[in-house]
This record gives structure tokens, C-alpha cells and sequence, in this order.
């Protein structure tokens, strides 16, 4: 029996339920939205006609979903159809002329739904679906279509793979939100990457793949497969058909889009012009010969500028040979990067062709400890003619994701009525409608990413700011309390610790509470951490008593974030929690101290001023290792590994400094090569003076190496290239424990 799917399709309708007609929305948002200021109670019966068999025939399937049986014999006539149809004959000249268009009509005595296409006419009922969430249908002619072709998500990140509800419900929001792409391509899937690609999906596997092609196709939905060969790949005839029986194997499954990704390898698979042959002879021996599969997709090996080096002719080679037909990712001027038109006059030329664009954005797979739930923004609204496709890479966190999601969906499809703010707070209503004002609370204050290797942020606690900003320099320069701002940020600790509890047991999606639990901990501590100190901040020079529990209890908050920071999420890359850490948190620290510091000049006291303690320091003139954050966890420290492929010139240093002299227990590297000791040295100094090459000896015979430094006293540490000439290393891990 077919389990009830709890997605959060019944919740978007019901957030329109509760909008009144003036604050309704249609998402994505139409191009052409005409409302006759008036509105009809849809009547019970109603004639239909419609080719039931024909291109309409998904429209048809859905709008049977929405409205009761039909009768013969009615007044209200309601009509769909696709351009060509007899039924819709009347109106083609109102229904747009691009792919996946539509026309919609709500009269007085019908409602037309005309497709440019079948997909256009299941949009159109999309559409009609949202009208009729309202208390009244209104009379309105939409007149509809995407500016961008190929619209949704690639399921492209590192590390834990969407489960195979979670995919199923972004299915269906896709569908309603019309995105027609879903590209899967989970880069820790082992029969998607290396080395299994080769083989079969097991049994199960493949079972629930097919499911989800079927529950793609039911949404108007491209499913993609992707492949991602290149790092174990031969360019000879055995893999050129080990690629082709794989495919065929999809194909079998149901799958109607292929995609080949050569994103993140080294070695002999980033040859453009062997990649080029293999995906033209796939164009020309399966797609072309199939009949019924989408254009062939390619993410190339250099997928972005930073890493194109346009003289080595990568990116020409790809343009020149690549059969015309054939779609190329991009993800911009660097990795996780916004797509202004810049960014496509650079590229389009070069690939001859739009390029499909891949953004990383809201996947957090480089800051795992953070959640990205703030608005869609930076991308240019004047670039509609400038891309094929415009795909999202998201969060491991299937639910949380949706947030971003739906603005990425509503910019796609009509980029220059987009409004980013907007759109993220009717995100969030479609994701908690009935918790909409929490879970905004939430996501205002987990938007950023934190230091990361691409320096790429976000805005964070924008509301807030001006106030903690008012707050903390008036303090601190004047030692006196402003108090409009003090009771602003007392009512947002407030908010955010009430917001924090009644989601934690929300009801309304339980998936997706499920994911963001640890961050609702930590979010309530951070809120009560903010009441701790403002009451500090009260009390510092006026009630002595009253400052001393405000301030055990504050150090009692810290010490709890930090067994949330170390007790939750610990995967090996960025481990923990992280909940308003761009401002909100800062501030408080920042006025923790201040008030700390008024109190022992007051009263003569030494209490501790620290709010937390980092006593590790990173820096690097290898380009890709500069931002890397230095983590510490304990008594141990690492700096937060990349999944690219780092590009380390010759000489280049990398150095770790301790705040003092710390007695070390281990050190461990790993390079992702197994003859690092080769390439990079590495020394130890107590003084920063005598520095001492320490070998790296192997750990696990592949690419992991420790130095011997237990109980070495050290004060730095430095990793050198010594070959003369740039590198290509991975940085997977450089982490040290003290004594
Ligand atoms: O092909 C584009 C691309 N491939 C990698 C790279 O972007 O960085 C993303 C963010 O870390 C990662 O999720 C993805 O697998």
C-alpha cells in the first residue's frame, strides 16, 4: 500500500487558503497577470472538453485532481487544450508563442486553459490549482510563460544523498512550481561516480529510480541521470560501452535525460577533446538514436573561470567540437558564485553556445555546520536571453532547501519581476504556512555561510543589524545603553527563543523539522545568550548580584552551544552547529566583554572576559588554501577541507599558528596523493625562528600521512611545496590534536 507521502504540497495550498485575494501571489510569477476585480463561486457541474487522449492529456489528469466530476449537461463550460487542439481553436492567437506557455481564462461562465505545449497546459492548471485556494475564484487572463528553458535542481552535492522521500516530495514541488528539470547526480552515490559507474543499480536501487521517474514524469518533470566517470574513465571502446550499457540500463528504468559530469577530477579524464569525442559518439549512438531523449547535458572539468585557463583551449575545444546540441554547465566566474551578464559574455562565446547554468547555491556541502535559508539574490535580472538552463545545486538538507528553491523557481521562470525579498517570505509561508512568522524568525538569522575557501557570504540578521550595531558602539565607546536598540534586540532574543520551541515541535512538516532540529537547539541558546547579556549589560556597574548570575548564566550558555557545536552533525569536514554567526552572535560576544570588563573596573573583580576561545590561526599564499577556516573542536584542531582540486604553485606555504606554545599529540595529512611526502614538506618551530622538517610517514598506504610530533612543543606549523613547480594536490585533511 502506497505510503501517504507527508510533503508539503497540502501545506502550499494551504498557505494560499489563508492569504486573502490581496496579498495572493502566483508563483512563479506570471508574466501577464490580468484580474478583473471580481470573482466566481466555481460551480458543482460543469461541460468539459477537452482531446482527454491528447498532448493536454497531463493537464487533463491534473485538473481532474482539483475539480469535482464533470456533468454534460452545465452552463459552466470548461475547456483544455493544447495549440492546435479543435477545443482551444478560438484562442491561439492568445496563447503565448514560447515553450511551455499558456493562456488561462477565469470568465463568469468558463475557464480555459490553452497550452503552447502539454507542459504549458499543465502549468496553466498549476496555476488554476493555486486560483482555487482562495476563498472565491477570481476572474482573471493569465497570459504565461519561463523566460529560461531548462529550470529546477541538480542533486549535485557532497555528502548525504536526498533519501528517496525527500526526492519524491521535491518532485511534487516542482512540479507545482514549474520547474521541469531534476538532475541526479549525487556526487558520494557510488553507482553514479567512481568506480561503480560501471555496474547496474542493485535491485533496489534501480526499483526506487524508476519510481522516481515515474513520480518526475506525473510532476512535468525532465529526470536527468548523471554520470560522473571522469576520474577512473579510458578513453577506449571497452568504457565508451561500459558508458553505453549504463545508459541503456537507465533508459530501460524510464529515464529520458542523460547528463556527463567532469566536475572535480584530475588526471587523464580532463582531456577536452576525449571528452568531446566520448560525448558527441553518446549524441550520435544514443540520444540521436533513441529518438525521445532530452539533449545531452555536460558539466565540464572547468566549470567556472577562476579554474579556465582560456589559452590551454579547454573551453574552445569544447565549443568547437561539441555537437551543437549538446548543453554545457557553468557555475560562473568562480564555483559559488551570483550570474550577472558579465559572467555569460564571457562564456557564451567561448562554449558557442548558452551555457546551462549549474549555481551553487544553497548547497552547503564546503560549510556543513551552517544552513542557508535567507533570500535568492545577486543573480542579474537582464540576462533571460543569455542562458539555456538554470539549475540550483542545493543542502543535503532536502526540506530546508526548499526555501531557496522556490525563489530560484520564481527568478527562473520570469527574471524581471523577480524580487528576492519578496519571494523568500512567500517561500516561506508555502514551506509553514501556519508557522510562517517562526520559521522567518529562523531563517533571518541562519543565512550566512561563515568564513569559507570561497569567500562566498551572505547577508544575515539584516533587520537586526541596525540596532546591534547601535547597541554594541554605544557601549563600547560610551559605556551608556541605548535603549530603543536594547529593547529591540530583548524583543528579537525573545522572539527567536519562542520561534525556537514552537517549531522544534512543529507538526506542520515534520521532515523538515526533523533536519533543522540541532539549529533550533542552538538558535534558542544563541536567543537566551542574547537576553543573558543584555541583563549584563544592565547590571555591570549598578547590581552586583544581579551582573553575577546574569554572567554565570551566560557562561553556562556558552558552554552549552559548545556541546551542541560538538555534539551534533560531527562529519569530517565542518563539524557542528553554527546559528547566527555572522551578527547576532559576534554582538553578543562582543558585548559579553564589554560588559564583563565595565564590571571588573567597577568593582575591582578579574572575572573572565573571553566569550570564546579560538586559539588557532590559518593563512596561506597558496590561492585556494588562503580562506580556509581553522576549526577547533576540543582538543582538536583542523582547517576545513576543500572538495576541489587545489592548484599549489611551487614554493607555496600554508601555515598554522598557535596563539602560544602548545604541546602536541598528532598531526595528521592527507594531500589525496600518495606521494605527498615528494611534494610538500613539512617543519614545526617553538620560537618561529629554528624550524624542523618533520617526515610524513604513511598511515593507511593511500594518501593519509602522520608526522611524528607527540609531545613536541610547537608554535607553528608549515606546509611547504618543494618540487619547483605547481601541484595539484586535494586538500582533504590537515587536523593535529594537543596533549
Ligand atoms: O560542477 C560544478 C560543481 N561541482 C562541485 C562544485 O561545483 O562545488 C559544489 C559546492 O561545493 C559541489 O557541490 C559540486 O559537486
Amino acid at each position: 500500500m502506497k505510503r501517504k507521502l507527508l510533503c508539503s504540497v497540502w501545506a502550499g495550498c494551504l498557505s494560499l487558503g489563508m492569504l486573502s485575494a490581496q496579498e495572493f501571489h502566483l508563483q512563479p510569477t506570471p508574466q501577464v497577470y490580468e484580474t478583473l476585480q471580481d470573482s466566481i463561486v466555481l460551480p458543482d457541474a460543469y461541460r468539459f472538453s477537452a482531446d482527454v487522449e491528447g498532448a493536454a492529456s497531463d493537464a487533463v489528469r491534473l485538473l481532474g485532481t482539483l475539480l469535482p466530476d464533470h456533468q454534460e449537461k452545465a452552463d459552466f463550460r470548461i475547456t483544455v487544450g493544447v495549440k492546435g487542439d479543435k477545443a482551444v481553436r478560438k484562442y491561439t492567437r492568445l496563447i503565448p508563442s514560447k515553450a511551455e506557455g499558456y493562456y488561462l481564462k477565469v470568465g463568469k461562465n468558463e475557464i480555459v486553459i490553452a497550452g503552447a505545449d502539454a507542459r504549458g497546459a499543465y502549468y496553466g492548471v498549476q496555476t488554476l490549482a493555486q486560483l482555487l485556494t482562495l476563498p472565491k475564484l477570481p476572474l482573471v487572463e493569465v497570459t504565461d510563460y519561463p523566460d529560461i528553458p531548462y529550470r529546477g535542481v541538480v542533486e549535485g552535492f557532497y555528502g548525504t544523498p536526498w533519501s528517496h522521500e525527500a526526492r519524491l516530495c521535491q518532485l511534487e514541488f516542482y512540479g507545482r512550481n514549474k520547474m521541469n528539470v531534476y538532475l541526479y547526480g549525487p556526487k558520494d552515490d557510488p553507482y553514479h561516480s567512481t568506480p561503480n559507474w560501471r555496474k547496474p543499480y542493485p535491485e533496489r536501487e534501480a526499483a526506487q529510480l524508476k519510481e522516481l521517474v515515474d513520480k518526475a514524469k506525473e510532476n512535468n518533470v525532465i529526470f536527468y541521470w548523471a554520470i560522473h566517470p571522469g576520474q577512473d574513465i579510458k578513453w577506449n571502446d571497452e568504457d565508451r560501452q561500459n558508458l553505453l550499457n549504463k545508459f541503456e540500463k537507465m533508459y530501460q528504468l524510464g529515464v529520458r535525460g542523460f547528463a556527463v559530469f567532469f566536475d572535480d577530477i584530475s588526471g587523464e579524464g580532463t582531456k577536452a577533446d576525449k571528452q568531446a569525442d566520448l560525448l558527441n559518439y553518446l549524441d550520435d549512438h544514443f540520444v540521436k538514436v533513441k529518438g525521445d531523449v532530452e539533449p545531452l547535458i555536460m558539466c565540464p572539468t572547468e566549470y567556472n573561470k577562476a579554474w579556465s585557463n582560456v589559452k590551454g583551449g579547454y573551453l574552445t575545444t569544447l565549443g568547437e567540437k561539441l555537437n551543437k546540441g549538446i548543453q554545457i554547465m557553468w557555475t560562473g566566474n568562480s564555483v559559488i558564485a551570483t550570474i550577472d551578464r558579465e559572467t555569460m559574455d564571457f562564456i557564451n562565446p567561448l562554449l558557442k553556445r548558452k551555457a546551462y547554468i549549474w549555481w551553487n547555491f544553497p548547497v552547503s556541502d564546503y560549510v556543513r555546520d551552517h544552513l542557508l535559508m535567507g533570500p535568492v539574490y545577486g543573480n542579474a535580472l537582464d540576462i533571460k536571453d543569455e542562458m539555456e538552463g538554470f539549475v540550483s545545486n542545493p543542502m543535503e538538507h532536502a526540506e530546508a532547501s526548499k526555501i531557496a528553491l522556490y525563489s530560484v523557481a520564481d527568478y527562473a521562470w520570469n527574471l524581471s519581476d523577480y524580487d528576492s525579498d519578496l519571494s523568500w517570505k512567500r517561500a516561506i509561508k508555502d514551506l509553514m504556512p501556519q508557522h510562517a512568522a517562526y520559521l522567518e524568525t529562523f531563517a533571518a538569522h541562519n543565512s550566512d555561510l561563515g568564513a569559507n575557501g570561497h569567500r562566498f557570504r551572505r547577508e544575515e540578521s539584516v533587520a537586526l543589524q541596525p540596532a546591534l550595531e547601535a547597541l554594541l558602539s554605544t557601549y563600547e565607546k560610551q559605556h551608556i545603553i541605548d535603549e530603543d536598540a536594547w529593547r529591540q534586540v530583548n524583543e528579537e532574543c525573545c522572539k527567536i527563543v519562542t520561534a525556537s520551541d514552537i517549531l522544534s515541535v512543529s507538526q506542520e512538516n515534520q521532515p523538515f523539522i526533523a533536519e533543522i532540529t540541532p539549529w533550533l537547539m542552538q538558535f534558542k541558546l544563541v536567543g537566551q545568550y542574547g537576553e543573558a547579556v543584555l541583563q549584563m549589560m544592565r547590571w555591570a556597574v549598578t547590581d552586583k548580584t544581579g551582573f553575577e548570575t546574569a554572567y554565570e548564566h551566560a557562561k553556562s550558555l556558552q558552554l552549552l552551544m559548545y556541546k551542541v557545536d560538538t555534539s551534533y552533525n560531527q562529519n569530517p569536514y565542518q563539524p557542528g552547529i553554527k546559528s547566527g554567526s555572522k551578527v547576532l552572535l559576534p554582538t553578543f560576544y562582543a558585548l559579553f566583554e564589554a560588559s564583563v570588563g565595565l564590571y571588573n573596573q567597577a568593582y575591582q573583580a578579574a572575572l573572565d572576559t573571553r566569550a570564546v576561545y579560538m586559539p588557532y590561526t590559518w593563512n596561506s599564499d597558496v590561492p585556494q588554501l588562503a580562506a580556509l577556516p581553522v576549526l577547533r573542536k576540543g582538543k582538536m584542531g583542523n582547517v576545513s577541507p576543500s572538495n576541489e582540486v587545489i592548484r599549489w604553485q611551487a614554493g607555496g606555504e600554508a601555515l598554522l599558528m598557535m596563539d602560544q606554545m602548545r604541546t602536541l599529540k598528532s598531526l595528521t595529512v592527507d594531500l589525496g596523493i600518495a606521494d605527498a611526502p615528494k611534494f610538500i614538506r613539512l617543519e614545526i618551530t617553538a620560537d618561529g625562528q629554528r624550524w624542523e622538517a618533520i617526515p610524513l610517514q604513511p598511515v593507511n598506504g593511500k594518501t593519509r600521512f602522520k608526522a611524528e610530533v607527540e609531545g613536541r612543543n610547537v608554535q607553528k606549523i608549515r606546509l611547504t611545496n618543494i618540487t619547483g613547480q605547481e601541484q595539484k594536490v586535494y586538500f582533504k585533511q590537515f587536523g593535529f590534536e594537543e596533549k
